[in-house]
C-alpha cells in the first residue's frame, strides 16, 4: 500500500498540498529565500523564466541563469515552513504520486539558502556575507525524525556546556554544511565572504536576545554565543532556517548550503544603511557561483 492521503496530500490538479507544484515544474538546484518578493529580485538575473505559482508565503519561479536551470522558491520565516518546503520538494522527485511509493533512483537536489541575518561579530560588520559552515539549531525539528550521524555531538555538548541554559529551553545541535558546495563558495578572494557557525532561533526577538519589552530568561545568552569556538570556528550569526535545511537535507539526501546577506550587527547596535543593495549583491555573487556548478 502507497502512503495514505492524509500522509502524502496532493491537491485535484496532482500538485503538492502547500507548495502547489508537480514534478516538472521544478529543477535540481533550488535556491530557498525567506522573503517571498526576493524570488522575483533573484529572477530578475535570470535569462528567462518558464514557470511560476504562489500558494500562500510559498512562490515559486523556475528559469535559467546563464544557461542553467534553476528554480527559486520562498520559505516564509522560520523552521516549521522549512519542514513543509524541504519535504514537499523532496517528495516532487523522489516519490512516485500514482504508486505512492518511494522511487527506487532517488535524486539528490542542491539547495542553496540565500538570506538575512544578524551578526553576532563585531569583526563581522553589516553589509558582509557569511556562509554557515555549519547550523546550530535551538529548534527541535531535527529530533521528530530519526536521526543517527548528522549531528555534530562534540561541538553540539561543548556548546550546551558553554552555554548552560535552563532545560525547558531544549537541547541546541550542530549539522555541518554540505562540504562540495561549501568549498564551491567559499571564495578566498571576497572580501566579504566570511565562514561560520550559524545560529538558526526559533524567534526574531527573544530566542535572538533581544529585548523591546520582555525581559529576558538568559540575559548573557548573545554574549557567550558570540565567545563559544570550536576547532577554531565561531559563531558568527543569527536568523531562522539554516538548522532546519541543513538538517532535512541530510536526512534526505541531497545538498544544502546557506549563505546570509548581514544586515545587522548585535555586537555594535548597528542596522545597514542599505540592505536591499546588500541582498542584490549577494543574489549575484551566489548565482554567479551556481552557473559554475
Ligand atoms: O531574510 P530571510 O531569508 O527571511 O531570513 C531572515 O529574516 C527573517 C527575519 O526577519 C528570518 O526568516 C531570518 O532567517
Ligand atoms: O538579526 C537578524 C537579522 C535578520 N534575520 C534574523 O533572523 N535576525
Amino acid at each position: 500500500m502507497g502512503i495514505k492521503n492524509s500522509e502524502l496530500i496532493l491537491n485535484t490538479d496532482a500538485s503538492i498540498y502547500h507548495l502547489n507544484l508537480k514534478e516538472e515544474n521544478i529543477a535540481d538546484i533550488i535556491i530557498t529565500v525567506g522573503d517571498q518578493d526576493r524570488v522575483a529580485k533573484v529572477t530578475s538575473f535570470f535569462d528567462e523564466v518558464i514557470f511560476e505559482t504562489q500558494k500562500r508565503e510559498f512562490k515559486t519561479q523556475t528559469g535559467f541563469y546563464k544557461g542553467k536551470k534553476m528554480t527559486v522558491i520562498s520559505t516564509g520565516i522560520g523552521v516549521d515552513n522549512i519542514d513543509i518546503v524541504l519535504n514537499e520538494l523532496d517528495a516532487l522527485v523522489n516519490i512516485n504520486f500514482e504508486t505512492r511509493k518511494p522511487k527506487k533512483q532517488l535524486k539528490k537536489l542542491k539547495f542553496v539558502r540565500i538570506g538575512t541575518s544578524g551578526s553576532i561579530q563585531k569583526e563581522i560588520d553589516v553589509d558582509q556575507f557569511v556562509i554557515s559552515s555549519a547550523g546550530l539549531g535551538f529548534d527541535g525539528l531535527i529530533h521528530f525524525y530519526k536521526h543517527q550521524n548528522i549531528i555534530e555531538e562534540e561541538a553540539s555538548s561543548q556548546l550546551i556546556k558553554h552555554l548552560d541554559l535552563s532545560p525547558n529551553i531544549g537541547q541546541p545541535y550542530f549539522i555541518k554544511a554540505d562540504q562540495e558546495l561549501l568549498n564551491h563558495f567559499n571564495d578566498s578572494s571576497n572580501s566579504r565572504i566570511n565562514t561560520g557557525f550559524t545560529g538558526t532561533n526559533i524567534g526574531f526577538y527573544g530566542p535572538q536576545g533581544r529585548v523591546l519589552r520582555i525581559p529576558l530568561s538568559h540575559p548573557d545568552f548573545i554574549d557567550r554565543l558570540a565567545k563559544f569556538e570550536y576547532k577554531n570556528e565561531k559563531l558568527t550569526n543569527l536568523e531562522m532556517e539554516t538548522s532546519a535545511i541543513y538538517g532535512l537535507a541530510k536526512l534526505l539526501g541531497h545538498q544544502a548550503l546557506s549563505i546570509n546577506a548581514i544586515i545587522a550587527n548585535r555586537a555594535t547596535g548597528n542596522f545597514s544603511k542599505r540592505p536591499k543593495e546588500t541582498i542584490m549583491e549577494l543574489i549575484e555573487f551566489s548565482l554567479n557561483h551556481l552557473a559554475k556548478i
